[in-house]
């Protein structure tokens, strides 16, 4: 039965979703799970949906917004980056926006432990070596973490779980965020730096900020030259937040000694780039958000805010932000600018396209 004739709603899923998820979904929703769809099918496809639920791998340009005529009510991004979403585009055509804050942050902390230790390691390099009939013990010496001052650029939820591990590993931590509060520092033996003094005290630089105008190409030839030389980067955040022409310079000049990636700015990127054929980088596939845990709960968490969206259960008034500074929230109109100062909103509501109803933030 259509959506039109048995009066239940549309949820578009562009992307794999958990199982739990869309079981949660088909209770309210006819489920149209469409994967790998084109642009221009996304496009055709949307003016009949009142939900598209995404990850990391469609962009909802504003062209989706008007192509849905008015009839698409939430997007719901399945994960944390809402840098895929159009939220200007969203706002203007007074579509609420979803993510699901909070049931990748340890995943995301993880993956990052995992790329900084196996950078120190050369862990992904030898076993590329080895599995190319070699034996290079010298080749392969690495360096240790104990001791080491890492800079976790952005204090949030991932930020903060990884610094814990990195205490764990023995490592001096210093966390840069300018919204970050003092007091979830202490509480995690962290200090609190300006970005210069992080830069220049680094031995690891671990980045942990949203993509944001901000935040686009922080690292880049001026910041790395602020660096200590033979600094190591991990970056489970976003691509974009490094000039990556840029990184590519300051490993070339000794500046950056390893890096490690598992996001850019372009996904995939080019097979044949500077920085995927680089000795001294590590990559995986943007694959912090991917556990089998992780999935499961992003799933259950976007499927919940999604229905409840389509029900109109999150209008109340409430503005519930215990970390965001007061002066911040004076800000909440419009909402595009407090998006973009934070880049970190969890939850939107728009009231007539206009003027902003309720701000929940994580
Ligand atoms: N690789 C992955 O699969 C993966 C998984 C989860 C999250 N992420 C990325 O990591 C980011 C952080 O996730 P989170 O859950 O910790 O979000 P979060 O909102 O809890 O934390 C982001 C922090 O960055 C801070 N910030 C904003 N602008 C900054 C700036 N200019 N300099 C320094 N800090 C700044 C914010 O104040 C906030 O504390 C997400 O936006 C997403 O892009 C990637
Ligand atoms: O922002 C996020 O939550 C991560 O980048 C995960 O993205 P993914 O859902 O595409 O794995």
């Amino acid at each position: 039965m259509s959506a039109a004739l048995d009066g239940k709603p549309t949820v578009l899923v562009s992307e794999k979703l958990g199982e739990a998820g869309l079981a949660l979904l088909k209770e309210f929703a006819n489920v149209d799970c469409s994967y790998n769809l084109s642009p221009e099918e996304l496009n055709a496809k949307i003016s009949s949906c009142d939900a598209l639920i995404v990850r990391s791998g469609t962009k909802v340009t504003r062209q989706v917004f008007e192509s849905s005529g008015g009839k698409l009510k939430v997007v719901g991004r399945a994960g944390v980056g809402i840098d895929n979403v159009d939220l200007a585009a969203a706002t203007e055509h007074g579509c609420l926006v979803v993510n699901a804050p909070t049931a990748n942050t340890v995943a995301a902390a993880e993956h990052g432990i995992a790329l900084l230790t196996s950078m120190a390691r050369n862990v992904a390099q030898s076993d590329a070596s080895m599995k190319a009939g070699k034996w290079q013990r010298n080749k392969y010496v690495g360096v240790s973490l104990v001791g080491k001052t890492l800079a976790v650029m952005g204090f949030g939820k991932v930020g903060t779980e990884l610094a814990r591990r990195a205490k764990g590993l023995g490592m001096h931590v210093v966390a840069h965020d300018p919204y970050a509060p003092a007091d979830r520092a202490r509480a995690v033996g962290v200090e609190l730096v300006g970005f210069d003094e992080a830069l220049a005290t680094a031995d690891f630089i671990s980045l942990h900020m949203p993509l944001t105008p901000t935040t686009l190409k922080i690292l880049n030839d001026e910041t790395f030259a602020k660096m200590k030389k033979g600094v190591r980067i991990v970056n489970v955040a976003r691509g974009g937040v490094i000039d990556e022409e840029a990184l590519v310079r300051a490993l070339d000049a000794g500046i950056v000694a390893q890096a490690a990636l598992d996001v850019f700015s372009v996904e995939p990127p080019p097979q044949d780039s500077k920085l995927v054929q680089h000795e001294r980088v590590t990559l995986t596939p943007h694959l912090g958000a991917s556990t089998i845990e992780a999935q499961e709960g992003v799933a259950i968490e976007i499927a919940e805010a999604v229905v409840g969206a389509l029900k109109g259960e999150l209008s109340s008034t409430a503005v519930n932000a215990p970390m965001v500074p007061a002066e911040v929230l004076t800000e909440l109109k419009p909402f595009v600018i407090l998006a973009e100062k934070l880049g970190r909103l969890a939850v939107q509501l728009v009231a007539g396209g206009s003027g902003v109803k309720t701000v929940k933030l994580y």
